[in-house]
């Protein structure tokens, strides 16, 4: 069966089994069990970080080259592998597999090539002081945490490992309860491509494991992908060891649509920002500002379109929306539909569905309505109008969240403006949720700490070494 793992843990370069309780893993669609772990324990978490504190060093000492060679041969592996995957990842989440094809495991490739690619260009600096001089070595940090979700839950892996392992740290991952299966996967494809055991290991169970192994000393950073909730404790527990973080969290990010904007590329983006995934994705711009003038034209271009897509058996190459993680989330979101309807909120399109599927959902409600203010994580897009540019810039920055944001106008200052303005960490100009390896994603605000992705991650894996070095005598005053 293409999902049963080769065991629950990946540690110290092979597959163990756990001896906690029992994990079933379900497929969204149906709830059917497609594997049973065994969550992890004491035995299985010492072996882990012992086998990282041993390993690290080793592969901390290697040539750059070296390593960007492994993570790039990784990167072909999963490229050979692509359909296998893709179909992995569509049971584990239930996204429908035209984007699992095209977004998870293709996007985690990418970030081992491209840190494969920068690890032996990574350098420090030379300092000129007169006579005497300095320089700077950009050192690994030891042994790294990274706690992922469950919506992008290889993409997650390979995001947090590929600049991690470039920079010559290990890394033990924890991905979400909710879908183990792919972090599992790629512990394998980089045992394949020769990475030595104990430097990426993966260990499942649910929070009380990532609390457990934050609490440990040999943990040097944490980087987490996960609410905003989870992200306050994690920094809490990290600072009292004063260990590094990297905090990509939730939000409520603003689309603002200008009367000038092509119509149909804004609702596109629209619908891209809260439908795909079925809505589950971090910086979804739930919160669409539109302009009083084409409010209802854009309204009934979004319903028209939103009630086009289709639902279904994410396995099935038509479904554009599949259902959601778990009944437990469906039930969260619908309970936020729900009450939206019940706050008086204008129903434009969808409502609360059932089983595990909730449709393409499109309130128009006030900014102080639960509908604007909190993170639904599910296919429900809130439109609020606006007058001037200035009020919808203030009330998008009025949360205290700043993941991302988006902007469509032909006026080519004001979108610059615009920009400029947001409160938030990635902006879209007549774009929305391209994450591209290549430039920097993370948070603003509550919504996280640090950057993942292009050579800004680096940073946020390594440390700065000073050494001054004296190049005549020393001149003591006795
Ligand atoms: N900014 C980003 O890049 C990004 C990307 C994807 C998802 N997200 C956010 O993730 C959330 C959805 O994911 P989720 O429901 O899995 O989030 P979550 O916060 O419930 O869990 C995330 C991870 O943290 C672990 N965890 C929970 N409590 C912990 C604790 N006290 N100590 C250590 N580990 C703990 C969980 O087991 C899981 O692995 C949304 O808010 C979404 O916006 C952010
Ligand atoms: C990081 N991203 C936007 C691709 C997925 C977040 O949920």
């Amino acid at each position: 069966m293409i999902a049963q793992p080769m065991a629950s843990h990946w540690i110290d370069g092979r597959a163990v089994e756990g001896t906690g309780p029992a994990l079933e893993v379900r497929f969204p669609y149906d709830a059917s069990v497609i594997a049973t772990l065994n969550e992890a324990a004491a035995p299985q978490i010492e072996a882990a970080l012992a086998a990282a504190a041993r390993a690290q060093p080793e592969w901390a000492a290697r040539r750059p080259v070296e390593r960007g060679r492994i993570l790039t041969e990784a990167a072909r592996l999963i490229r050979a592998r692509a359909e296998e995957l893709a179909q992995l990842e569509t049971l584990d989440t239930g996204k429908p597999i035209q984007e699992t094809r095209v977004a998870d495991w293709p996007s985690g490739a990418d970030a081992l090539e491209f840190f494969g690619g920068l690890a032996a260009a990574i350098t420090g600096q030379h300092i000129p002081l007169g006579t005497d001089w300095a320089y700077t070595r950009r050192e690994a940090l030891g042994v790294c945490l990274g706690i992922g979700a469950w919506n992008y839950p290889s993409q997650i892996a390979c995001w947090k490992a590929a600049p991690a392992l470039a920079m010559g740290n290990a890394m033990v991952f924890k991905p979400s309860e909710e879908t183990p299966l792919g972090a599992l996967k790629l512990a394998e494809i980089l045992a394949e491509a020769g990475l030595p055991p104990g430097v990426f290991q993966v260990l499942n169970g649910g929070r009380d494991l990532g609390a457990a192994l934050l609490g440990d000393p040999r943990i040097a950073k944490v980087s987490l992908t996960g609410s905003v909730e989870t992200g306050r404790k994690v920094y809490a527990e990290a600072a009292s060891g004063m260990r590094h973080v990297t905090m990509e969290l939730g939000g409520k990010s603003p689309l603002i649509v200008f009367d000038d904007a092509d119509l149909e590329d804004a609702v596109g983006a629209a619908i891209l920002a809260n439908f795909y995934s079925t809505g589950q994705v971090c910086s979804n711009g739930t919160r669409v500002f539109v302009q009083e003038g084409i409010a209802e034209r854009f309204l009934d271009r979004l319903a028209a379109r939103a009630g086009e897509l289709v639902a279904g058996d994410p396995r099935d190459e038509a479904t554009q929306l599949g259902p959601l993680v778990s009944a437990g989330h469906a039930a969260k979101v619908r309970a936020a539909v729900n009450a939206g309807i019940a706050s008086g909120a204008r129903l434009v399109c969808g409502g609360p569905g059932d089983g595990p599927f909730v449709p393409p959902t499109v309130f128009v409600a006030d900014d102080a309505n639960p509908l604007a203010t909190s993170e639904i994580f599910g296919p429900v897009l809130t439109a609020l109008t606006f007058t001037t540019e200035e009020e919808a810039l203030a009330r998008a920055n009025a949360l205290p969240f700043g993941l991302a944001a988006g902007v469509f106008t032909r006026d080519l200052a004001r979108a610059h403006r615009v920009a400029a303005g947001f409160e938030a960490g990635t902006v879209w100009i007549n774009a929305y949720n391209l994450t591209p390896v290549e430039m920097p994603f993370g948070g603003v605000k509550q919504s996280g700490i640090g950057r993942e992705n292009a050579a800004a991650a680096i940073e946020h894996y390594s440390q700065v070494k000073t050494v001054y070095v004296g190049m005549g005598g020393v001149e003591a005053p006795v």
